[in-house]
């Protein structure tokens, strides 16, 4: 079976308030970054499937008469909202993972040939090569998982023609009609659940559709009225696992429900009041005000975000240094270390970042609300990203 050559993007994305509490079905705010993860899919007639993943070092190739023996147990999966916990079993044996720690190769590995065996599982196996390489940091919160995960859905949807590649010739790039979107998205959900373990599906929700959401329970809102923000993004560098982080979290509400249950509630009304002071200042002139409500918000999330267990004094840092620029900071994603969010105020002269800077942290400002999951022609692509992915 020879598949078509693609190329897809997705994007990381930043939380603005609801991490882990989304988890637990409450509200979240996100946002997608101008930082993406690209994909390259080639058709080989080599009788292999590898994978290339340099970002995190793991470069793999199997025969596809070795995986046809997985695909005995495996039928073509229609249903795509729980795990194939048999398969799952299977496929950890097969890759060689002997305990519940995956580590970072293991966790994408698992990933993709999950994706790739449900979506091929009835028919005959295609040879082909994946490589993918991301400008995002991977494990800091900015959801490099759930790019990498709609990346894999894309393409692989794409090649098995479930459906169908929208790049017409002279195109640049290309996205999905929405009931294709929301197919990549639960298929992307099925490579979070390999890595997150318990994902809420607002990462992947970003990747695929982009923009600003607001995510309840699985149900997706963009949200179309945005005032421009500027956001400064730090990495602290410190290494986590959101796997970790979000079983953590879990502990704690089940050790102390009647503890934890009020914190969670309070952050749903952070991201509600928070949305509703954005709509606000999309219909009405942006006053100082706007923003303090904004700035104490993210310094009341920080703090319910430490109750949970998933702050870190590099996090703590980042807070102090930029509040003595009167600056507020609080962390994105799974916290645990990872990265932060400051928000800016229009016109700031920003000596912040090299404050950062000097704690040993990477720093940048970020443009937000870019498109969601797309295709592309080899031509739109970064010419260095290009060069990356063209070396396999
Ligand atoms: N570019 C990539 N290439 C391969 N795997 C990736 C890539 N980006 C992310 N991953 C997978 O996602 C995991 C990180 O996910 P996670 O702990 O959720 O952090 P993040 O906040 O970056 O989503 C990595 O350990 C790896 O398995
Ligand atoms: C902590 C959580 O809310 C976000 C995790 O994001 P990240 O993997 O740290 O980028 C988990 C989730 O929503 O699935
Ligand atoms: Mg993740």
């Amino acid at each position: 079976m020879l598949v078509k050559d693609c190329f897809v993007s997705a994007p990381g994305k930043a939380i603005l308030h609801g991490e882990h509490a989304v988890v637990h079905g409450k509200v979240a705010l996100a946002v997608s970054l101008n930082l993406r993860t690209y994909l390259q899919l080639k058709a080989t007639t080599t009788g292999k499937v590898c994978i290339n993943l340099p970002n995190i070092d793991t470069f793999l190739c199997w025969s596809l008469f070795d995986c046809c023996v997985l695909l005995l147990i495996t039928a073509r999966r229609e249903e795509v909202k729980l795990l194939d916990s048999e398969l799952v079993r299977r496929l950890r044996e097969f890759v060689g993972v002997t305990n519940g720690n995956l580590d970072t190769g293991n966790m994408a590995t698992l990933a993709f040939l999950y994706i790739y065996l449900s979506l091929f599982g009835s028919g005959e196996l295609p040879s082909l090569t994946v490589s993918v390489w991301s400008e995002l940091p991977t494990g800091a919160g900015l959801g490099s998982s759930a790019a990498y995960s709609v990346c894999l859905a894309a393409a692989l949807l794409c090649a098995s023609g479930a459906i169908h590649t929208p790049l017409k010739e002279l195109d640049h790039t290309a996205r999905w009609c929405q009931e294709e979107l929301e197919l990549i998205n639960s298929w992307a959900f099925q490579g979070e659940m390999i890595i997150h373990g318990n994902p809420s599906g607002v990462d992947n929700a970003v990747g695929t559709w982009g923009g600003m959401l607001r995510f309840l329970a699985g149900k997706i809102i963009p949200l179309s009225k945005v005032p421009l923000l500027r956001i400064l993004l730090t990495n602290t560098k410190v290494p986590r696992s959101t796997k970790v982080l979000v079983a953590r979290v879990k502990d704690k509400i089940n050790k102390f429900p009647s503890i934890m249950t009020p914190v969670l509630d309070s952050v749903d009304a952070i991201s509600c009041t928070c949305e509703k002071v954005l709509s606000e200042m999309t219909c009405e002139p942006i006053t100082g005000e706007h923003y303090n409500i904004l700035e104490e918000l993210i310094d009341i999330n920080q703090h319910h975000l430490n109750v949970m267990g998933v702050g870190h004094p590099a996090l703590d840092t980042l807070c102090q240094v930029t509040l003595t620029r009167g600056l507020h900071s609080k962390l994105t994603g799974a916290g645990g270390g990872g990265c932060g969010i400051t928000l800016l105020r229009p016109g700031t002269v920003d000596h912040t970042v090299q404050d950062l800077r000097d704690c040993g942290f990477d720093c940048w400002e970020t443009s937000i609300g870019g498109p969601g999951v797309q295709q592309h022609s080899p031509s739109s692509i970064k010419k260095e990203v290009l060069e990356i992915l063209n070396q396999y």
